[in-house]
């Protein structure tokens, strides 16, 4: 969509995100600074009011357990049933049995829009042998861009997988996004965020591979774009970004920023 920032400036999608409990506000913030308008439960018994005032749900697995996933099920039953988009974000689903377990009887139970995780949550998702470290990426040497398409293949969602480079493929189609800063790894909760915003973008476009690039074009160049990226200043400065930007500065921002990926 060409004019996907405006769009979300100014019908304010609200996206329900079943979030974790590390990073809430994180995510809140990022939305609510694009123009989207977050929300969040954590009650099965409200899941399908809040899916159906809402035009996009985001799962995230943060900090998964039983009652929660609970609440996630809700959530993807009241998706189905009211046709919205959906993004799941696989944390760290290949470090526990437990989180390994939930996440593929998830993926056998709903089909979602989108998925963005790491290389070691995609890799985990598409069976590729890859040693994550917790919540973060670690290390492996598959071919990410195969890794991706495995993945899209086989759960048939558009995969956004995020790092330096970012891969967005849908199985046929594949995008190299490059752009994004070191700063990006200093705030915890940028996955996370970019998770949801996904989201928001998914409600703007009815191809969701064209949606994600916009998504992760947009949120990799807000915080690129950040003069000072020391820690302390850089994340304010992403805030401000997300709140500034438009359709059209992203375009002088990537003829700046571009570089082969
Ligand atoms: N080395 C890097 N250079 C540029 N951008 C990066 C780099 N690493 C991550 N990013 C960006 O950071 C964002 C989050 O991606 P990342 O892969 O770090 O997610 P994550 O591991 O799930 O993070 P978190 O667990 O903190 O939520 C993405 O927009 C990605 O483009
Ligand atoms: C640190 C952490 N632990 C579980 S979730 C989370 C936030 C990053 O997803
Ligand atoms: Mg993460």
């Amino acid at each position: 969509m060409q004019n996907a920032i405006a769009t979300i400036k100014e019908t304010n999608p609200i996206v329900l995100t079943v979030a974790n409990n590390v990073t809430p506000a994180d995510v809140a913030n990022g939305l609510n600074a694009l123009g989207a308008s977050p929300m969040m439960s954590q009650t099965p018994e409200e899941a399908d009011d809040m899916v159906n005032i809402a035009q996009a749900a985001a799962i995230n697995l943060g900090t998964l357990n039983p009652h929660q996933r609970g609440e996630m099920e809700a959530v993807m039953e009241a998706a189905k049933k009211y046709h919205k988009p959906t993004v799941l974000d696989p944390v760290a689903c290949g470090a526990t049995m437990y989180r390994l377990r939930v996440v593929t009887e998830l993926l056998h139970q709903y089909h979602f829009t989108a998925i963005r995780g790491n290389a070691g949550e995609i890799a985990t998702l598409a069976g590729v042998d890859w040693q994550s470290h917790g919540i973060d990426a670690g290390e492996g040497n598959a071919d990410l861009e195969k890794v991706a398409r495995l993945a899209a293949e086989k759960l048939g969602s558009v995969i956004v997988l995020s790092g330096e480079v970012d891969i967005v493929t849908d199985g046929t189609r594949l995008a190299r996004l490059p752009y994004g800063s070191p700063a990006f790894k200093t705030h915890v909760g940028t996955g996370d965020m970019l998770s949801s915003l996904i989201g928001a973008f998914l409600v703007t476009n009815d191809d969701a591979f064209d949606a994600a690039v916009d998504a992760v074009t947009t949120f990799t160049l807000c915080g690129q774009a950040v003069e000072d990226q020391r820690p302390g200043y850089w994340y304010p400065g992403l805030l401000n970004n997300l709140d500034a930007v438009t359709d059209e500065q992203l375009v002088t921002w990537q003829e700046a920023f571009g570089k082969e990926a």
